[in-house]
Parts: structure tokens; sequence; C-alpha cells
């Protein structure tokens, strides 16, 4: 089908300088499928990108954690996606769950975003997932959806966006979704996607799962059909990331 595996590491808020160049030491002495078979791409904190970005080995890439809606300016506390591409950063992370519920951030403001990074020429990690009470409402269809709409009302290329579903109640949780969980959001996504968008966008976008990934359950979601990687949060600070991008081996042996 040729979609490339896809792994990715969100940081989050987390780390020190130090503990940060020890994780970029391990990953670039670590041993992994070549970028044929597999794109990794690591999200620091804003603050680390730089240094990230010039010791980390450079088959893997990094992404930003947020940028700005619209064209930088008088905004406090903000980075725009033009500093993004400024400074040679490729990639964005947008719409993740902890700034959808904590900071309001709504379905028609992440549309905009990702439209405006695209349009800078980021390529964007666009998150969408339901919380546990609309997962058991069974509205977790109509969630993903109609945030998924709202991206798709601003976007006509879909060439730089990598879909991540992440269930909002197995994010930081332990509580990873089945398989078969992940699997048939991912492909209801896909259904949605041909649909809506267009088939030739549906049969070549990446979706990626997250939500308490980790280096004992990756290899058996990776056997999915329709999940092309992770987005990985707490493991992704720890040597077990080494094993998640390897279960990228699973996919291409299948
Ligand atoms: O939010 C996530 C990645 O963006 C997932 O976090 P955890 O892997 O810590 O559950």
């Amino acid at each position: 089908m040729g979609r490339k595996f896809f792994v990715g590491g969100n940081w989050k808020c987390n780390g020190t300088i130090e503990e940060v160049k020890k994780i970029v030491t391990i990953l670039n002495e670590a041993e992994v499928p070549s970028e044929d078979v597999v794109e990794v791409v690591v999200s620091p904190p804003f603050i680390f990108l730089s240094v990230v970005k010039n010791l980390l080995r450079s088959d893997f890439h990094v992404a930003a954690q947020n940028c700005w809606v619209r064209k930088g300016g008088a905004f406090t506390g903000e980075v725009s996606a033009e500093m993004l591409i400024n400074l040679g950063i490729p990639w964005v992370i947008l719409g993740h769950s902890e700034r959808r519920q904590l900071l309001n951030e709504s379905n028609e403001f992440v549309g905009d975003k990702v439209a405006y990074a695209l349009s800078q020429g980021l390529k964007v990690i666009a998150c969408v997932g339901e919380t546990l009470e609309q997962r058991e409402s069974g509205s977790t269809l109509d969630v993903v959806a109609a945030q998924t709409k709202a991206i798709a009302d601003k976007v006509s290329n879909w060439d730089n966006i990598v879909l991540a579903y992440e269930p909002v109640w197995a994010i930081g949780t332990g509580k990873v979704a089945t398989p078969a969980q992940a699997q048939e959001v991912h492909l209801e996504l896909r259904k949605w996607i041909h649909n809506n968008v267009g088939a030739e966008v549906a049969a070549s976008i990446r979706i990626i799962y997250g939500g308490s990934v980790n280096g004992g359950n990756s290899k058996e979601l990776a056997t999915q059909p329709d999940v092309d990687g992770f987005l990985v949060g707490g493991a992704s600070l720890k040597p077990e990331f080494i094993d998640i991008i390897k279960s990228a081996t699973v996919k291409n042996s299948s």
C-alpha cells in the first residue's frame, strides 16, 4: 500500500537539558530500520528544539508541539509557523488533546492552525480522539469525524498531514486501546476521508495511534492493517522507544 510507518515521540513538557541530551544520545546510538522503512520524528519542548535538531542523527527529524494559528506578531508567548520554518523545523503537532482540553482549543481553531501551518510549509501531525465519556456514550466515531471535518473544511492538500488517533482515556493512563479498538477507529477515519476528501488521500494518509503505546504492546498494534505508526508520549522518553520504532518491521514482513 506504500504508507511508510511513522513513529513520533511527543516529549510534552518534560526534561532538563541534561536529560534531553541523554535521550538524544540513546537515539543516536540505536540500531533501527532504515529511513525507507520508518519515519521517526521526535518532539521536544520549544526551548530544546534547536539543541535536539543540532545533535540528532540525520535520519530522525524534529517536530514542534504547537504553533500560532496565524502569522506572527503581537501574540505574547506564542511561536509562529514562520519561525519554525526559519529554524529548519519540518514538523508540528497540532490539536493534541491536552491543548484541546486544558487550553480550550476548539475543532475550528485546530483546523485553522493546520491550514496555516501547511501554508507556511510545515508538515503536520494532527491529533483527534474521544474522551472516556464520549466513548461510553457511543459517540466516538462522531467525535473523531467532527474533529477531522474541521480540518478538511480548511485544507485542500493532505500530502503533508499525518493523522494521529489518540483516545483521551488512553493517554498517560497505561490503558492502551486494544488492537481491535484502534483498528476500528482507524478504518472508520479512513472511510470518512474516502467519502469526504477522496479515495487517493484515504489510501495514502498515515493514520497513527497514540495512547499508552510502549515497547510491549507496539508490535501487536502495528499488525493492524490501518495502524500506520504511533505517536508516543511517556515511552518516547525511555530506551523502549527504540523497540517501538522497530515494530515497523512487523508491517514490512506482513
Ligand atoms: O499523548 C500522547 C502522545 O501525543 C500519548 O501519551 P502516552 O504515550 O504517555 O499515553
